[in-house]
């Protein structure tokens, strides 16, 4: 049964009030590098911040100019340039303006990682679109232009049988969280080939961020297997393998190769799939999940976010949770994530209506409705396909378009995965003002913003005032003139992925289990206040980021030791990870992040 009790309003002013506070630890940090190396490398490089003892100590006196500057004047110094930046390039291409902020970021980020986290952290609402959706899908599409230093690792099909060896050539002695992508399906962008790497990176940024990873223990990982993008096939610059994509038993022994070269080396690395196509999503995810630490964000992660807001939009409409059973949902895109969420959503149900569960869910992909009238239907998605008489009261058949289905079955929720751009015209949104809720729900979240499947105006436009919205990128709020505000949500996996990699980390998972997935959703469900709910907020700020993955990251954890796959994390073992309160578990998952500040350096040989 679902666990939700809304938190008080008090509770939640008081979160948007104060920032959480920093758990950092200043103790010194062991370099092994001195003099000119250190100012290389951005783990360690304080730029002019290294103080006068340390420059004597590391060998850096005379490579530095003179003056000392402190690091929350660096802090500033950045900003300044960043703002001035923003105010030269006020009124060019919105594409150019994007890329450049993407380059100022960038810049700081490979020379001096502990300022760049900080400006992240503090400035999370304006950065977060540069180095996440939508801007990070740019990055991508330029990738083999505006490449200038490697970031992560890259294994290609070239590298077979070579993988075991190859892990040790990364420089760190451990790492904790791994993004993998093989650029298959790039948020709605689709093969991107080597070039998906900018995914991994800003995931692995918004690890940081949010949960509180070290970045020293991070690795981004691109699996270059081909592409079958032809631009890119013909591109003299791109800087992926030249060759179709692996299929079959080839592509998934690299797959199979590069897992167990991870944890030979760290048996404990969690391992994220991200943007796999569909078909590689489902298969990997079967095959690794009962023997690795690991998850797919695009099957799990989106699923337990989009469920924690259809549940938010029953309590909008003032209804008991378990009237999630009788909601219509119109699901447009069965693809990883339109699937991951009507399983997860089916799960709901059946908690909730038990066996007798019959859920209204009318599943779309690019033909159409999907029904059991379909030739060929993907295994995946045959579990949602309609049988000829639960259709007959609704006058609907295989392949019905889009507009028919929302007329016809006047849903509560619509939600599209389709990485369609505009696909909720103004023909469709007009129709979900008939719709048999009164709040109905749009959810419009593929990535990124130029795929949204409506933008937040069209859809308060529309579909009318008294909608509840969500975007996978984000939008600014609508004006709904006098004094009115059409609230946008950002749905996006962001508010879950850090908290479940975080939780896994800290209870020592063996593997990631659907009770601590589920757990997961359930924390994010529960955030928001009734009075929040009402006013159509969904989702906390993204200002909050920390705060909620820290819940999210305990709510995982304690499901890890309810399940029995915690094994703890450094020196604290599973019985004393269980023999904590709920809120000693959010004090220690705050313990265990990280937090920007410069530690002291101490050289040892
Ligand atoms: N907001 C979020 O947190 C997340 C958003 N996404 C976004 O969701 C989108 C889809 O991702 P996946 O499911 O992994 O992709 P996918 O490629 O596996 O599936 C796409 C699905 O959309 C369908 N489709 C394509 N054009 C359509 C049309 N005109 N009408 C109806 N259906 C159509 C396809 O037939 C397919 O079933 C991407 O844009 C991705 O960025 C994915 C994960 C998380
Ligand atoms: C957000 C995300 O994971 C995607 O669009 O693929
Ligand atoms: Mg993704």
């Amino acid at each position: 049964m679902w666990r939700i009790v809304a938190r008080s309003a008090a509770m939640s002013g008081l979160r948007g009030s104060r920032r959480m506070a920093s758990t950092a630890m200043s103790g010194p940090c062991i370099i092994r590098k001195r003099g000119a190396d250190i100012l290389h490398d951005p783990w360690f490089n304080k730029d002019t911040g290294f103080p006068v003892t340390e420059r004597d100590r590391l060998g850096l006196r005379g490579l530095l100019p003179p003056r000392v500057i402190s690091f929350e004047q660096q802090y500033t110094r950045f900003m300044e340039s960043y703002r001035s930046l923003e105010k030269n390039t006020q009124g060019q291409k919105e594409d150019f303006v994007a890329l450049s902020k993407w380059r100022i970021l960038n810049r700081l980020h490979d020379r001096n990682e502990t300022l760049y986290y900080r400006v992240l952290i503090n400035n999370i609402k304006d950065f977060a679109p540069i180095i996440y959706t939508p801007t990070v899908g740019l990055v991508c599409q330029n990738y083999s232009g505006l490449f200038r230093r490697p970031r992560g690792m890259y294994f290609s099909a070239k590298d077979k049988g070579e993988m075991m060896s190859m892990i040790y050539n990364w420089p760190a002695s451990q790492v904790d969280m791994i993004v993998l992508t093989d650029g298959s399906r790039i948020l709605g962008l689709g093969d991107l080939g080597v070039q998906g790497i900018g995914i991994p990176i800003g995931k692995l940024d918004m690890y940081v961020a949010a949960a509180g990873i070290n970045p020293q223990r991070i690795l981004p990982v691109m699996l270059d297997v081909g592409t079958n993008n032809k631009r890119l096939l013909e591109d003299r610059l791109y800087l992926g393998l030249r060759q179709p994509r692996l299929e079959g038993e080839e592509y998934l022994s690299i797959v199979d190769e590069f897992m167990e070269a991870v944890h030979a080396r760290w048996p404990k690395a969690i391992v994220q799939f991200e943007d796999f196509q569909m078909k590689w999503a489902f298969e990997t995810l079967q095959r690794y999940r009962n023997r690795f630490c690991m998850f797919n964000d695009d099957i799990q992660g989106t699923a337990g976010v989009a469920l924690a807001g259809l549940l938010g939009t029953v309590r909008s409409q003032g209804r008991p949770l378990t009237d999630f059973a009788n909601q219509k949902i119109v699901v447009v895109g069965a693809g990883s994530a339109g699937l991951g969420v009507l399983n997860m959503a089916l799960q709901a149900v059946s908690r909730m209506a038990g066996p007798v569960a019959n859920p209204h869910f009318f599943l779309l992909d690019k033909d159409g409705l999907i029904t059991k009238d379909r030739d060929v239907i993907d295994p995946s998605a045959a579990p949602f396909a309609k049988a000829h008489q639960e259709l007959e009261e609704f006058g609907l058949r295989e392949g019905a378009s889009l507009t028919e289905v929302v007329k016809k079955v006047k849903p509560h929720v619509l939600l599209g995965l389709s990485g369609c751009g505009g696909i909720f015209n103004e023909e469709v949104l007009t129709a979900m003002k008939e719709s048999d809720s009164i709040k109905p729900a749009i959810f419009a979240m593929s990535n990124p913003t130029k795929n949204a499947e409506c933008t937040a105006k069209d859809a308060f436009q529309f579909a009318g005032e008294n909608i509840v919205f969500g975007s996978g990128s984000p939008f600014e709020n609508v004006d709904l003139g006098d004094g009115k505000v059409g609230h946008v949500n950002q749905a996006n996996n962001m508010y879950l992925f850090p908290g479940i990699g975080l939780g896994a980390l800290v209870s020592g998972a063996r593997i990631i289990t659907d009770g601590m997935l589920q757990a997961a959703a359930e924390c994010l469900a529960s955030y928001m206040t009734d009075e929040e709910i009402q006013r159509g907020v969904l989702y906390p700020s993204i200002d909050c980021i920390r705060d909620i993955t820290a819940e999210v990251g305990a709510a995982v954890l304690r499901a890890a030791v309810v399940e029995e796959v915690a094994e703890g994390y450094h020196d604290v073992g599973p019985k004393e990870l269980s023999n904590m309160s709920r809120e000693e578990t959010v004090l220690h998952v705050k313990r265990n992040m990280w937090y920007p500040v410069y530690s002291p350096l101490v050289h040892e040989k």
